[in-house]
């Protein structure tokens, strides 16, 4: 690996301007970078470049030192092959949310992919288009960077560079794991919501009335892209296939439990140590953190006030959410805190008026 670190990334052509490739516009505009806007669709890159993320004017080939291609997975490879024929000096990257396949048709085209490296960054959300980007998507994510053995350091350094200028955290990763990482973390999870969301058409109105924030949150990544996520499962289907049959068995599990509430209830816990598992914030596990909930009263200035209030106790809030009582004209603010806090945070909320759940 190189040690000197490029200072300046570009310029950088992005090529496809919707969420991702606006996002990672605006990002690296935030650090200087000279980002020009290509897309299919010539009203993406008009939006994108009105919001900030670069410009519509197109660069000197031999001048672009990145190219990043942020299209939809089936159009990657074909736009990674135009581009190294195109900017001859640039190092190309993309942002797919499956490396292996891209590679496959990379391999199968006999190009020299020594400037290409495979890229993935872990963050995004349910929408699409230029409008729905921000420049902080990627600030503490994880970026995956997926080198080749042909690939030369100063151009691995460059991809990375443009990854932690996004506010990222790179994590090399090969494409083959990176394709079963994301089956188990990212496709399946997709998957479980689509499912539960979509069961959701077989309940009736009046029962739909009743879904409080639970089935909010499994089901947000269900409102996402079908053809976007069509194609990212077709394109790791062998990988996810694997992870299906071990929901199945899973599954068959559950209904010969429903009825044994001790083999039930140890069912219920591998949920819950498993979501122990994932990292949150600085390393730390968010299950270890405890919720302070108060409630917000319907009256003006409520909440800025109750803002000022936990700030006054000094306590380290780790992360934040707020719910509507679905029958009460109130709401609910959740606190997180590390434990040794709960307490103190508790006593001087309700020492001041405000009404906490239990
Ligand atoms: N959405 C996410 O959460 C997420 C997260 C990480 C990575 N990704 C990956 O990022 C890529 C883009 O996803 P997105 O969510 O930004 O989608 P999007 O629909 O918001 O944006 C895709 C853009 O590419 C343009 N485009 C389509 N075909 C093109 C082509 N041949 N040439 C140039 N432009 C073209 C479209 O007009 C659109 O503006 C996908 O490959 C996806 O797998 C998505
Ligand atoms: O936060 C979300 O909405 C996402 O689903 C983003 C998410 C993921 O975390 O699984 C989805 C697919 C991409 O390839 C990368 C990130």
């Amino acid at each position: 690996m190189s040690a000197a670190l490029p200072h300046s990334v570009g310029p950088v052509v992005v090529i496809g301007a919707g969420l991702v490739g606006t996002s990672i516009g605006l990002a690296l505009r935030t650090s200087g970078e000279q980002v020009h806007l290509v897309d299919r669709s010539a009203s993406h890159a008009v939006v994108a470049a009105g919001l900030g993320a670069g410009v519509v004017d197109r660069a000197e080939p031999d001048e672009v030192r990145l190219v990043v291609v942020a299209t939809p997975p089936d159009a990657i490879a074909r736009t990674v092959l135009e581009s190294l024929h195109r900017y001859r000096s640039a190092v190309v990257t993309d942002v797919g949310s499956v490396k292996g396949r891209i590679l496959d048709e990379l391999r199968a085209s006999g190009a020299d992919l020594s400037r290409y490296v495979g890229g993935h960054p872990m963050a995004g959300s349910q929408h699409a288009g230029p409008l729905t980007a921000v420049a902080e998507l990627f600030v503490d994510r994880t970026w995956v960077v997926s080198a080749g053995p042909d690939n030369q350091p100063d151009d691995v350094a460059r991809v990375r560079r443009m990854a932690e200028l996004c506010g990222a955290q790179v994590v090399a990763m090969p494409a083959e794991q990176h394709d079963e990482a994301v089956a188990q973390v990212s496709h399946l999870p997709q998957l479980m919501s689509t499912l539960t969301a979509g069961h959701l058409r077989q309940v009736p109105g009046d029962h739909l009335r009743l879904a409080g924030q639970g089935i909010r949150d499994v089901t947000r990544i269900a409102a996402s892209d079908p053809q976007l996520w069509r194609q990212i499962i077709s394109a790791n289907a062998e990988a996810i296939r694997h992870e299906l049959e071990g929901v199945r068995a899973d599954l068959d599990e559950l209904f010969a439990v429903l009825d044994d509430p001790q083999a039930l209830e140890e069912f219920m816990a591998r949920g819950r140590s498993g979501a122990r598992l994932l990292p949150g914030k600085h390393g730390a596990h968010p299950a270890d953190w405890v919720a302070v909930v108060i409630e917000i009263p319907d009256t003006p200035g409520a909440l800025g006030r109750l803002f000022h209030d936990i700030g006054a106790e000094g306590v380290n809030v780790e992360d934040l959410s707020i719910e509507h009582d679905a029958t009460r004209e109130v709401g609910y603010l959740s606190v997180e805190v590390s434990p040794p806090f709960a307490e103190r945070l508790r006593t001087a909320m309700k020492a001041k008026g405000w009404a906490l759940r239990a």
